[in-house]
């Protein structure tokens, strides 16, 4: 599942920029052909590529649900009563299913409205800001609203504003377009105080997750997830792994993915010089509580929860002091695993690039000169739906 880079990126502006969490402003006619040229890649390999847009207008279809769904989105944004409220849910009313997606991703701008008579919460709005629904760029990056795990999704609660109304649009998704409503199970759905989201969730094997303890995810939402899978699920074991809280390192996945069945990349700021990363390992305990050991030997680790003699640690940019942090904040450490041993990543990481192929990799690389800008590779941009039993 992806979502193809709309005006919403042209909706950022210096002053949005870091509260939009992104670092510069993509130009679009490039990062919509290097997004074009990540989906056929895909396509070309034997994936089904879907998007988001197209499931979203899908979903939305019933003018009920419509109707629900802009009420909600209205006031997530802010607006629960009062004439901007009216406006806003009168004109996101008027539009058809394709149009209000697309409204939804691009955002609502104060003069898309008439707004009549104003009450004292509309004229004490702050003006110099042209959006009133903001535009929600980091939907490419469609690994986070929800994760794929097994039979069932998480349906997350993101961290920042700017993001939490994205998967608002995967829980329509999940409950009224046909082909997901009524197939998939929700392990933990967004209505939570606690966060957690897709970069963070990194499915092992059919019964090993690890799950970032990050930015983004915290370790409440993890035992919780946790609980819920050991009581419904196959997966009986989480690996918890600390990471760095800042931006270059938002997600577990930015630093750390799996690549085959006994590989991964590393970036090797997190960890120690001699290899270790604080982490939690999270079993059923008695009577539906949650049990954890406290590690550092994420080999070690590794090793137990998938059964393998050796694991291979790969490291980002080759380890080196100034290559390493350059090609991590370029999405370096951010492969996108589509079979065993076979990966996409940015064609820009070529230090990296080599490496994996020197480990024994297949490596498809895709253009990431727009794209990249918005602090995410191959592995965010995608959310797998369904995985093969390999
Ligand atoms: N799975 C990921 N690492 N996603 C990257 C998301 C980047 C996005 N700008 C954000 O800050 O949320």
């Amino acid at each position: 599942m992806l979502h193809r880079p709309g005006h919403e990126i042209e909706n950022i502006t210096p002053d949005s920029m870091e509260r939009l969490l992104f670092d510069d402003i993509p130009y679009l006619p490039i990062a919509q052909e290097e997004h074009d040229f990540f989906a056929q890649t895909l396509r070309d390999n034997g994936t089904e590529v879907i998007y988001t847009e197209d499931l979203a207008t899908e979903a939305l279809a019933d003018e009920a649900v419509r109707n629900e769904f802009i009420e909600r989105q209205v006031a997530e944004a802010g607006f629960v009563a009062g004439v901007t409220h009216d406006a806003l849910v009168e004109y996101l009313k008027a539009l058809t299913p394709r149009d209000l997606v697309t409204r939804i991703y691009e955002g609502v701008r104060r003069d898309d409205l008439e707004l009549k008579a104003l009450d004292l919460a509309a004229v004490s709005e702050n003006t110099a800001w042209p959006f009133l629904m903001d535009p929600l760029p980091n939907a490419y990056f469609t690994r986070d609203p929800q994760a794929s795990i097994g039979e069932g999704m998480s349906v997350n609660k993101m961290t920042f504003p700017a993001r939490q109304r994205e998967s608002m649009i995967t829980e329509y998704i999940l409950k009224y377009n046909p082909r997901f409503a009524g197939r998939v199970k929700v392990w933990r759905d967004r209505n939570h105080a606690s966060h957690i989201e897709g970069g963070d969730e990194l499915v092992l094997s059919d019964h090993v997750v690890a799950i970032g303890i990050s930015q983004r995810t915290t370790a409440d939402a993890i035992q919780d997830i946790a609980k819920s899978l050991f009581a419904n699920s196959d997966y009986d074991t989480v690996i918890a792994i600390s990471i760095p809280h800042n931006h270059a390192m938002m997600h577990l996945d930015t630093v750390f993915t799996m690549i085959n069945y006994d590989q991964f990349t590393v970036h090797p700021d997190i960890l120690t010089e001699d290899g270790k990363v604080d982490n939690w390992v999270l079993y059923p305990g008695k009577d539906g509580e949650v049990t954890f050991e406290h590690h550092t030997d994420i080999k070690e680790v590794l090793k137990k929860a998938l059964g393998k003699s050796e694991i291979d640690l790969i490291p980002t940019g080759n380890g080196d002091p100034i290559v390493a942090p350059r090609e991590q904040w370029n999405d370096g450490s951010n492969t996108l695993a589509i079979a065993p041993g076979e990966v996409v990543t940015y064609n820009r990481n070529y230090v990296s690039n080599a490496l994996l192929r020197e480990h024994g990799i297949l490596v498809h690389e895709v253009r990431s000169s727009e794209l990249s800008r918005g602090r995410g590779g191959p592995r965010c941009m995608s959310c797998p739906i369904v995985r093969e039993d390999i």
